[in-house]
């Protein structure tokens, strides 16, 4: 597997198996060995066979080194996972054990806490006092019990058991995985957007992240210089010449510019790209002299700021920006970066967090026009079917630029359906389908004056997909918003009429959020209405579930979701902020506070 781009560990998963420490003539505790360890190594390795880092490595595990009885196998352990480099600890039990004595009190660890469902020990008894206790020290633990009573001997972990354990293991890798890792703003303010005004306290205090800002000049200081991999970017310039088709320009003829112009702009944001990957996560090929700039900002997401005062001049940064988020480049598949188009950090860690959550590239979108049945049918005489007509409409996801490439769908699954895998899993049939059913448009000549090509394409298949975006509101602070649904194929001649009236040149979805009837999601137009700014992140797959139980770790307050309330998963404490799911949320998250406070 690649390499972490990164400085700083990975966060590592430890398991503590817990047990009644009682000996005497029956030896309670030796008669639980065996079980309580074998729940601790089956834990281990559903972690370590199903959750993987953004680098598509294996998640280490470690168990500590004998069951925790009383305080001393406490410390030892805590001692161990300390060396180890544990951030995430899974307390697991089939039986009765002492709370205070043996649970985790590292106030820095993501928790969790296995008590097992089998009725010859009281592993649910524990569980629920451990629970309690975690909440009087202000430490919340989530909770996993599992529905159905278990044999003591059964060693098979049950699927609602399983369930669980993956979504907390998935959201604390994701969640952990930030900590000590920067976020690279390149440029300023963006056309006034808020998402732009960076807020370093944020960052720093609810992510454990570092802000790293770097001004625009540094990309021609370094093209200027010849601060980059020449070879780099004569490979990566000849796979752009290979696969990067140009299509069709929309600017009025006397704008157009000639051959040796465009192949200049090609020349530029190739270099462009390369530079910006430097400044994100290093380069040690960069020439000797070099040796500063080689090391990088270790950003684990950045933006760009683009529009306006670069664009007025230089070509534009789609180009890095589609190919950067997307899941390969001329080096084959490798880790997507995460670059926001306009400088929207806010939009950017929305696609960071699911990009940590899925392994996968993630689309960067304006939510841009709600389309009712009714409209479709007076701009095209189309009546929608299916999805489109449940969601009574859909929502047009389009901006220039910061889309993956991955977003057409042209990537097939075992039963050729349109989706956007895992990295790792991207072959490279993939990437050629990818390519080809991506266009590259000289840029708008009114948005983009400084030239550039703009990455387009139409997502064509039908998705399941995600959309958040995370918001910060005076006096409240971030919160989340959440929307599952489908990307929607409509027929050719009525996607062209309806894009036809916008930017036509630039990357494609048409989405259509699930309606619950309630609330925000009444239809696809109150989706739109309800959402929290211009921009939206969106991923692959119905992965609401994670990015709530994320956002419960990392003390941000969900607004607005569509999931459904049995999948909601969250720390033990909460439930004692009320029984109602939103708002016991807002309270939790307001009496713990941000993580890293
Ligand atoms: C029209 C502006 O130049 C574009 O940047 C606009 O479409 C946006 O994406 C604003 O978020
Ligand atoms: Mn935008």
């Amino acid at each position: 597997m690649a390499a972490s781009r990164l400085v700083g560990a990975y966060p590592v998963i430890g398991i503590r198996p817990t047990i009644d420490g009682r000996r005497g003539a029956l030896d309670v505790r030796g008669s639980l060995e065996e079980q309580t360890m074998n729940m601790a190594k089956a834990a281990a390795k559903l972690f370590e066979e199903n959750l993987r880092y953004s680098n598509g490595e294996p998640v280490k595990v470690v168990i500590a080194d004998t069951t925790i009885g009383r305080v001393g196998e406490t410390a030892a352990c805590a001692e161990k996972f300390r060396r180890e480099g544990v951030d995430i600890t899974v307390t697991v039990t089939p039986c009765w054990c002492y709370g205070s004595e043996t649970m985790d009190m590292d106030p820095h660890t993501i928790k969790a806490v296995w008590g097992f469902n089998g009725t010859e020990r009281p592993g649910a008894v524990y569980l629920a006092s451990v629970l309690a206790t975690h909440a009087q020290k202000g430490l919340p633990a989530f909770g996993i019990y599992g529905h159905d009573v278990c044999g003591a001997d059964d060693t098979d972990i049950p699927a609602d058991v399983r369930e669980k354990l993956l979504r907390f293991g998935r959201a604390a890798v994701a969640t952990a995985s930030m900590r000590g890792k920067s976020y690279l703003q390149i440029g300023s303010i963006c056309m006034g957007i808020g998402g732009s005004i960076i807020d370093s306290d944020f960052i720093e205090s609810y992510l454990g992240m570092r802000v790293e800002s770097v001004d625009e000049v540094e990309i021609i200081r370094r093209m200027t210089e010849g601060v980059y991999d020449q070879a780099e970017y004569e490979k990566a310039l000849a796979w752009t010449k290979e696969y990067c088709k140009e299509g069709f320009d929309t600017n009025p003829e006397h704008l157009q510019k000639s051959r040796e112009q465009k192949d200049s702009d090609w020349e530029f944001v190739v270099k462009m790209m390369v530079i910006i990957k430097d400044l994100m996560n290093g380069n040690k090929n960069l020439p000797e002299e070099f040796s500063e700039e080689a090391i990088g900002h270790n950003a684990l997401a950045a933006g760009f700021q683009g529009q306006r005062q670069w664009t007025d001049f230089y070509p534009n940064c789609d180009y890095p920006e589609a190919l950067l988020n997307t899941s390969f480049d001329w080096n084959g598949a490798r880790e997507p970066y995460i670059l926001a188009t306009e400088n929207d950090v806010l939009n950017g860690l929305g696609m960071m967090f699911m990009k940590l959550l899925t392994g996968k590239a993630q689309i960067f979108a304006d939510v841009r026009t709600y389309w009712s049945p009714e409209a479709v049918k007076k701009a095209t005489g189309f009546e929608l079917t299916g999805l489109a007509k449940e969601s009574d409409g859909f929502i047009h996801l389009i901006n220039s630029g910061a889309a993956c490439l991955d977003g057409s769908g042209a990537a097939k699954d075992e039963n050729g359906n349109g989706v956007i895998k895992q990295w790792w899993e991207v072959t490279e049939e993939d990437q050629k389908a990818i390519m080809d059913a991506t266009t590259w448009h000289y840029a708008n000549n009114g948005y983009f004056r400084g030239g550039g090509y703009s990455s387009r394409f139409e997502t064509k298949a039908e998705m399941p997909v995600t959309m958040i975006r995370l918001n910060l509101v005076k006096g409240l602070g971030p919160v989340l918003q959440i929307a599952e649904g489908w990307t929607v194929n409509l027929p050719e001649e009525v996607s062209d009429a309806l894009w036809k009236r916008t930017d036509y040149t630039w990357p494609c979805t048409w989405f259509a959020p699930r309606i619950t009837g309630k609330g925000a999601f009444r239809s696809a137009y109150d989706v739109m209405n309800n959402w929290g700014a211009n921009h939206g992140a969106i991923s692959h797959g119905h992965i609401g579930a994670d990015v709530i139980t994320m956002a419960s770790m990392l003390r941000i307050p969900v607004c607005m979701h569509n999931v459904p309330e049995e999948e909601i998963f969250r720390p033990a404490a909460w439930n004692a902020f009320g029984e109602d799911k939103e708002g016991q949320d807002y309270r939790a998250c307001a009496t713990y506070g941000p993580l890293y406070k």
